[in-house]
């Protein structure tokens, strides 16, 4: 059996947990999709290139290696307001969709999260998911994870930032962010981390006894 899992968000909604969980409770692969915009990001700018540059971007999404996406080394604040600047060109988007559908496809089962995985990326997915929270309570956990790894920022800028990207993940022409028509809706405004897993993997267990 193969089993995939899309698990779509806008920023800091808790998708990215909810998928390792899930992916450790199932024994699934799990690709974080928005490391693989973060690190064409971070390429650019480290080679001086203008964020306006597609074609410069769709050659490094076009060499990609999936294996060496590094989660700490991309988190930071500049490369994720960048990542967004270049996920709006159709052909890092392009080369991107091939890389993770062909991950998509591993057995015994997958978990992708991102902006498009349920509508473009997986839309034939066994299972999807909406997470969301109120942009309040998405600012109020960036900026404690931040102040955790030392990152000081002011909450006002947290929160700012997050909704600048949301606006433009879910303004661009190509692949917007927003729910599929068949994802479940998770809010986690007043769910904790345990909460949101556990009503997830009732979903879930569903889900994988309707396959069988
Ligand atoms: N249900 C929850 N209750 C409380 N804190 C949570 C919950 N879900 C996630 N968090 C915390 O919120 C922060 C953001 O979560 P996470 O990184 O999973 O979000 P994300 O949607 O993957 O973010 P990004 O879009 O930036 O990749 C983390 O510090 C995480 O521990
Ligand atoms: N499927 C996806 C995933 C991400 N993006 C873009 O990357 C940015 C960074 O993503 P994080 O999940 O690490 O916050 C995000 O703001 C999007 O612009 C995407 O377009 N599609």
């Amino acid at each position: 059996m193969s089993f995939v899992v899309a698990i779509d968000g806008p920023a800091a909604s808790g998708k990215g947990t909810l998928a390792r969980r899930i992916a450790a409770q199932y024994g699934f692969h799990h690709l974080d999709t928005g490391l693989t915009y973060r690190a064409v990001a971070r390429a650019m700018l480290d080679a001086g290139a203008s964020l306006d540059d597609e074609e410069a971007a769709a050659e490094l999404a076009e060499n990609l290696d999936l294996s060496g996406l590094d989660r700490d080394v991309l988190s930071a604040h500049e490369v994720g307001e960048a990542a967004s600047r270049v996920a709006v060109m159709s052909k890092v988007r392009a080369a991107l969709k091939r890389a993770q559908q062909q991950f998509a496809r591993k057995s015994p089962g997958a978990v992708l999260d991102g902006r498009d995985i349920g509508t473009v990326i997986c839309p034939d997915a066994d299972i999807k998911f909406y997470v969301t929270a109120s942009d309040a309570v998405r600012a109020r956990r960036r900026h404690a994870e931040m102040a955790a790894k030392g990152a000081a920022a002011a909450y006002d800028a947290v929160l700012a930032d997050l909704r600048r990207r949301d606006a433009r993940d879910s303004e661009r022409a190509d692949s917007p962010m927003r729910p599929a028509h068949d994802a479940y809706l998770l809010d986690t405004t007043e769910m904790d981390i345990e909460a949101a897993f556990a009503a997830a993997q009732c979903l879930i267990e569903k889900a994988i006894a309707a396959k069988n």
